[in-house]
């Protein structure tokens, strides 16, 4: 089979390349859904540092954290076909379907990768970029092909990689890190064990299936819920502290003391439930929590925000 532009073809689920993938099958290797919190927290820490950056660039330090997230993405897929193709939830996916080969997907994803390093060092900064590559490469090597299944604290550990992305955005600002970013980055950092635990608790049938070894696995269901009230409540503290640092202001404060009993609340109802009714919920709401937490950050630096476009000489 050629592999030319007369190959491509339309079908029913959307634009086929060659070889029988589609561009959906490209878009799903690189996790959009997942990628869409990665990428708007780390908009957020664009928008809430200290400093000017030309909208342009802005953009492009936000295309490069998308392109190299979801690269990251395509490279776990690449090593973990052969878990994928065992477990429900994603059985589906291109390479376990055989609709991309395993050597398209690395190299799709290794590409990605590189382009996106680069653009982000030579049109923003170095720092960003040494930040960006060492979020990618802790996903993808530290957690994908080390930790993920070899330990129960595989998220604890490999989560620090998710939580790179509002310091990238910070650093394509300030060309530094900071006090202030690191704070961002250990919000995200202490919330992705009661994210991930909380599915793990209602997809432990698969994970055990796969022989990943996920705390619920390992620990039992008791041992985990504990766990994850232990971080939510480390964490609801550490989400006060951009007010104090001045990197939001009361809005986000007032918000995130609500938002965290909240979150507190979910744990130990999750604690209290014999079945996993409380972790579905407390799934969905830890998506939520994230995304209004950061939302709220940038709204509270509305005229940080506006002076990135021009509107106003009140800068961040
Ligand atoms: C090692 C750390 C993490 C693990 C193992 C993990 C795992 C997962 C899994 C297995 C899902 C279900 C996805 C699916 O069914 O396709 C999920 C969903 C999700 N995760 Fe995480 N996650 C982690 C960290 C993060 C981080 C850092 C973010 C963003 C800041 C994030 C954002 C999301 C979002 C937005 C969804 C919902 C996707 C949807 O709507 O289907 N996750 N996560
Ligand atoms: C460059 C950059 C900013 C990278 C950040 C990428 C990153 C760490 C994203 C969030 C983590 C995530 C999707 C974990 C799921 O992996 P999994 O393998 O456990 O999930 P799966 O079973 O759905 O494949």
């Amino acid at each position: 089979m050629t592999d030319t532009s007369a190959d491509i073809k339309v079908e029913t689920t959307g634009v086929a390349l060659s070889g029988g993938a589609s561009v959906r099958d490209y878009i799903a290797l690189l996790k959009p859904r997942v990628m869409s919190l990665v990428v708007f927290s780390g908009f957020a820490g664009l928008i809430v540092a200290p400093g000017y950056l030309h909208p342009l660039l802005a953009a492009v330090a936000v295309l490069c954290i998308a392109v190299s997230a979801g690269a990251a993405g395509a490279i776990n897929m690449w090593y973990d076909r052969d878990i994928d193709a065992i477990m429900e939830r994603t059985k589906s996916r291109p390479l376990p379907k055989g609709r991309i080969s395993p050597e398209e997907a690395l190299s799709f994803g290794v590409t990605l990768t590189l382009f996106s390093t680069m653009l982000m060092g030579l049109a923003v900064n170095w720092t960003a970029a040494i930040l960006l590559a060492s979020a990618n490469a802790f996903y993808v090597f530290i957690y994908t092909m080390w930790l993920k299944r070899s330990t129960p604290h595989n998220i604890v550990i490999g989560g620090a990689a998710g939580a790179f992305p509002p310091m990238i955005g910070w650093a394509a600002v300030t060309g530094s890190v900071d006090l202030q970013s690191i704070v961002l980055f250990l919000i995200i950092f202490m919330w992705t064990p009661p994210h991930f635990w909380a599915l793990a608790l209602f997809r432990e049938g698969d994970y055990a299936k796969a022989g990943v070894p996920m705390l619920p696995v390992v620990a039992g269901t008791e041992s985990t819920k504990r766990q994850m009230l232990l971080y939510t409540l480390v964490l609801v503290p550490i989400t006060l502290l951009p007010s104090f640092l001045g990197t939001a202001g009361p809005l986000y404060g007032a918000a995130a003391v609500l938002l965290g009993l909240r979150f507190i609340y979910l744990s130990v109802q999750v604690l209290r439930d014999d079945g996993v009714r409380y972790a579905k919920r407390m799934f969905g709401f830890s998506i939520m929590y994230l995304f209004a937490l950061f939302g709220l950050m940038m709204l509270d630096r509305a005229p940080g925000l506006l002076s990135l476009f021009g509107l106003t000489g009140a800068a961040g």
